[in-house]
């Protein structure tokens, strides 16, 4: 087992990730590899109209990760630095599988797969799970236009969907460490000692990694 860990924050759309993750990254003084979203061209025209726009912004989502990912790999992870993100690779999979259908879904399946198979995975998720409500007052505060009109039944759909990908990464990967936050009830943004009791957790649990090595 590794010593120094890549921790991944993950949680359907609003859920606090990123929030979380630029959080966690200063105050263990670690790099942070954060998802870019105001340059991506796709967004605005996939809410809009959701057939028409799925592949080019998976495959948009795809190509940006894995570069990015690739790089975390060379310049962290083979160099034993810890590092943080604001996503887990899987994700392309849990939104891809609903957003696709036919051909265009088994073609970028099979590109996933390709893409990502030898990529570095995190060593921890901390999964925020919230629900409906919750996910839709943070989507409204945080004011981005193009979600605004965002389908409830698509983010509904989405929270079970991450619930079902949490299952099945603790399944099938069980060297991946799972610690789930109760984003209903944690607010580390308004109160610090939830913030506090989070990374203080983390910090525990790496501790425990290490002294299993
Ligand atoms: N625990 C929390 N309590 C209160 N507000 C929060 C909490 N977490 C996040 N927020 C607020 O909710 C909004 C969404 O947070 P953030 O952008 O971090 O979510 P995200 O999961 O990274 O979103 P996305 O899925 O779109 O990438 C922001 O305005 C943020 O300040
Ligand atoms: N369809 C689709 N596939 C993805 O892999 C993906 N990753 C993030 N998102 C959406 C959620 C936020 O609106 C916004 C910022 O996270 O982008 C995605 N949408």
């Amino acid at each position: 087992m590794k010593q120094t860990p890549f921790i991944a924050v993950e949680g359907a759309i609003g859920a606090g990730k990123t929030t979380l993750a630029t959080m966690l990254a200063q105050e263990m003084n670690i790099p942070l590899i954060k998802e870019i979203v105001e340059e991506n061209p796709f967004l605005g025209k996939f809410y809009e109209n959701i057939d028409e726009w799925s592949f080019q912004l998976e495959m948009f989502f795809l190509c940006n990760r894995y570069k990015q990912l690739e790089d975390t790999g060379l310049q962290y992870i083979a160099n034993h630095k810890p590092v943080i993100s604001d996503y887990h690779i899987y994700k392309n999979l849990i939104f891809s599988e609903r957003t696709l259908k036919g051909v265009q879904r088994d073609k970028y399946r099979q590109i996933y797969h390709l893409l990502t198979d030898d990529l570095p995975k995190p060593d921890i998720i901390l999964y925020i799970r919230a629900d409906l409500e919750t996910l839709l007052y943070r989507i409204k505060k945080r004011e981005r236009s193009f979600e605004q009109s965002m389908d409830t039944a698509y983010l509904e759909q989405l929270i079970l969907d991450y619930e079902e990908a949490m299952a099945s990464i603790a399944i099938n990967e069980p060297s991946t460490q799972i610690i789930t936050i109760d984003g209903n009830l944690i607010d580390f943004v308004e109160n610090k000692e939830h913030f506090v009791q989070i990374a203080s957790d983390l910090k525990e649990l790496i501790h425990e990694r290490i002294q299993h090595t």
